[in-house]
């Protein structure tokens, strides 16, 4: 099994700190927006507002990139699209795999976007043989005994897990030891790789559970406004509450 870290340094080797790197995606969609409806220059602030960023952040991310914009017309909105791109690597097609042709697999398999983003889906990729050969998204899934093959014939340097999780880390060290120097994990695990690999990590369930924080903590603060108990919290805080089955209780009394 590879070992290692899982994550690169806070700062990347052409001096572009992984915090800007991790911003320029929502520049660039904001951007391409932009571009879609013809506009030809945008200033820092209308492109911050559209990328969801704090102004002064944007002009010191873009300083990063040597573009300056222009004082009182803005940023050419082309120029960016393409910089940005260039510095993202997006000005090149990018061969990706996908493993783990189920439900999630499937629904990448058929997510048009990454196409147009330079992402092409090169190979779907499968361990159950009653899958092999049937398409997806126009695409005939392959058995994993091909991955190796696959991805030396296509120069494939990224690839997407979407096994199960007790299969990612094995599925990982295929990939990596095939070539594979960029991981996008939707498995719900945490992998291992050896120096030079990076692993994305997606993980809707824990934005859900930061979301359903931050919903706990404005009805409370709602509540302390209105001097009350929010129901939420009075609920949990009955010890006869029970739990789904009936006999559990959901919420132990402290
Ligand atoms: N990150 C997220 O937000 C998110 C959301 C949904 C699902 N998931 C995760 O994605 C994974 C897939 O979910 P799903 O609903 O598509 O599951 P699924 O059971 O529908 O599909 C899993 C697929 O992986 C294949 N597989 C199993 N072992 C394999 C191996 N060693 N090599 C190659 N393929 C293998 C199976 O044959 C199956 O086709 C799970 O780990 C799930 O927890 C993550």
């Amino acid at each position: 099994m590879a070992t290692g870290r899982t994550h690169r340094p806070a700062t990347r080797s052409r001096g572009i700190p992984e915090a800007t790197v991790a911003r320029l995606p929502l520049y660039l969609r904001a951007l391409t927006a932009l571009s879609e409806r013809s506009v030809p220059t945008v200033s820092s602030e209308e492109l911050a507002a559209a990328a969801g960023v704090n102004s002064a952040k944007l002009r010191k991310d873009f300083s990063y990139l040597g573009s300056y914009g222009t004082r009182g017309v803005g940023y050419d909105v082309e120029y960016l699209v393409y910089q940005i791109s260039r510095e993202l690597g997006l000005t090149q097609d990018w061969p990706v795999v996908i493993v783990g042709i189920g439900n999630l697999g499937a629904a990448l398999a058929n997510y048009g976007g990454f196409a147009s983003r330079g992402f092409r889906v090169a190979a779907l990729i499968d361990a159950d043989p009653q899958m092999a050969g049937k398409p997806v998204a126009g695409i005939p899934v392959q058995h994993t005994d091909e991955l190796e093959k696959i991805i030396d014939d296509d120069g494939v340097s990224i690839g997407v897990i979407a096994t199960p999780a007790g299969a990612a880390q094995q599925v990982c060290d295929r990939l990596v030891a095939a070539g594979v120097t960029s991981i996008l994990n939707f498995a719900p695990t945490v992998l291992n790789v050896p120096e030079g690999v990076d692993v994305r990590k997606v993980d809707l369930s824990i934005e859900l559970q930061i979301l359903a924080f931050h919903e706990q903590r404005k009805a409370g603060e709602e509540a302390a406004a209105d001097g009350v108990v929010p129901p939420a919290v009075a609920r949990k805080q009955r010890p006869t509450d029970q739990g789904p089955d009936g006999d559990v209780p959901a919420v132990m009394p402290a």
